[in-house]
C-alpha cells in the first residue's frame, strides 16, 4: 500500500521535493480561494491590532496543503513557527515546555492534533483560552494550583479527521477551515510552476495530463511530475510532451482519471461480488487486503468526490460511473 504512487500520504522520495515546491507565501499558495481569502484578512488584522492571530484549524485528506498552509501564517505573520505532532507530545509537561518556550504571537503547529493524548489536551484548554497554564504543585490533600501566564500565540491545528477531535478542543478555534480537492486547472497551474522550479521542461497539455491524474492532490501532482520526468529523460530528450506523459503515466498504472490498480480491484470487488453494494467498509477492506482506515481516510475521498463511489448508513455503493468508467454494464436496477 505504502509504495502506491497515487497515495496521497507523504513519502520518503518526496520529502526534499516538498521542501523545495512548497509556497512560502499566500500569493504563491494556489487553489483554496475562500481559505486564502479570509485568512489574509485575519493575519492582516491581527497585525493592525499587534495581536496573536484567532486559532486556527486546518482540515482536509492528505497532501493538500495543510503543514504548507501553517508555514505559510506563520511567515506572513511574521513569527516563528514550532512545529510538533499530536502523538509526539508524550506528556502534559512535553506540551507545558513547548508553550512556555513559545514568544509573543508566535505561532504553534500540531500536525495529527485528533492524536492528542487526553491529558495533554486538557492542558491545552485553558492554554488556548486564557493563555494560561494550571500547574499542579504538591500531592495529596495540600496539592493547590498555580495559574501561570503565557505569551498570547496561536495554534494551529491540522488534521485528515475532523471528526475524531472531541467538541471541547474544536471549539476553542476561531477560525476552522476545510480544505477542498484541487481543480485541473490549478493542479495544472501547481506542475507547470513545479516544472519551472526543478528546471523541468513540459508542455501544457503535459501538464494537465498531469493535473488529470493527480486526484485533485497537490502531493501526488507533484510526485507524478517527477516520474514523468524520469521517464522523459531516459525515453526520449527530457522534454515532457503530451505523448511523454499519457506513455509514462501508462507505464505507472495511473489510470486518466488518476485510479491505479488497487482502486480498479476495489471498484471490481463491489461491483462483481457485491452487487455494486451496499458493501460495508470492513469487508472492502478484507476483500481487497487493504486496512478500513486507509481506504477511509486516503482512497475514498477522491472516489467520493468523483461521484465513484457512494456512502449510505448500510454500506459504499458503486456508482454507474464507477461501472461507466472500468468499462462494465450498469445493471438495469440502477
Ligand atoms: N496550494 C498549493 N499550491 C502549490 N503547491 C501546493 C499547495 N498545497 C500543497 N502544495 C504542495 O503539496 C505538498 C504537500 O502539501 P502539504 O505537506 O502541506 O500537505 P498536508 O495537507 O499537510 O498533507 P498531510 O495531511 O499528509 O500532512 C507541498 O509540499 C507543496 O509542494
Ligand atoms: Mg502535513
Amino acid at each position: 500500500m505504502e509504495d502506491r504512487i497515487i497515495s496521497a500520504n507523504l513519502m520518503m522520495e518526496d520529502q526534499a521535493v516538498e521542501l523545495s515546491l512548497r509556497p512560502r507565501y499566500l500569493s504563491e499558495y494556489i487553489g483554496q480561494g475562500q481559505i486564502k481569502e479570509n485568512l489574509k484578512i485575519y493575519i492582516e488584522a491581527a497585525k493592525m491590532r499587534k495581536e496573536a492571530l484567532d486559532h486556527v484549524l486546518l482540515y482536509g485528506p492528505p497532501g493538500l496543503g495543510k503543514t504548507t498552509l501553517a508555514n505559510i501564517i506563520a511567515n506572513e505573520l511574521g513569527v516563528n513557527l514550532r512545529t510538533t505532532s499530536g502523538p509526539a507530545i508524550e506528556r502534559p509537561g512535553d506540551l507545558a515546555a513547548l508553550l512556555t518556550n513559545l514568544q509573543e504571537g508566535d505561532v504553534l503547529f500540531i500536525d495529527e492534533i485528533h492524536r492528542l493524548h487526553r491529558t495533554v489536551e486538557e492542558v491545552l484548554y485553558p492554554a488556548m483560552e486564557d493563555f494560561a497554564l494550571d500547574i499542579m504543585i504538591g500531592k495529596g490533600p495540600s496539592a493547590r494550583s498555580v495559574r501561570l501566564d503565557l505569551p498570547p500565540f496561536t495554534l494551529i491545528g491540522a488534521t485528515t479527521r475532523a471528526g475524531l477531535l472531541s467538541a471541547p478542543l474544536r471549539d476553542r478555534f476561531g477560525v476552522v477551515s476545510r480544505l477542498e480537492f484541487y481543480s485541473v486547472e490549478e493542479l495544472s497551474y501547481i506542475v507547470s510552476r513545479g516544472a519551472d522550479i526543478l528546471s523541468i521542461e513540459i508542455v501544457g497539455d503535459a501538464a494537465e495530463e498531469i493535473a488529470l491524474r493527480s486526484r485533485g492532490t497537490p502531493r501526488i501532482a507533484n510526485r507524478l511530475l517527477k516520474r514523468v520526468r524520469d521517464f522523459a529523460q531516459v525515453r526520449g530528450d527530457g522534454i515532457i510532451t503530451q505523448e511523454a506523459a499519457v506513455e509514462a503515466l501508462r507505464m505507472l498504472q495511473v489510470d486518466p482519471r488518476g485510479l491505479d490498480q488497487i482502486d480498479h480491484k476495489m471498484l471490481r470487488a463491489m461491483i462483481t461480488s457485491f452487487r455494486g453494494g451496499p458493501v460495508g467498509l470492513d469487508t472492502i477492506a478484507a476483500t481487497i487486503g487493504e486496512e478500513s482506515q486507509t481506504i477511509e481516510d486516503v482512497y475514498e475521498p477522491y472516489l467520493l468526490q468523483i461521484g465513484f463511489l457512494q456512502r449510505t448508513p448500510r454500506g459504499r455503493m458503486a456508482t454507474p460511473a464507477a461501472y461507466h468508467h472500468l468499462g462494465l454494464p450498469i445493471p438495469d436496477s440502477m
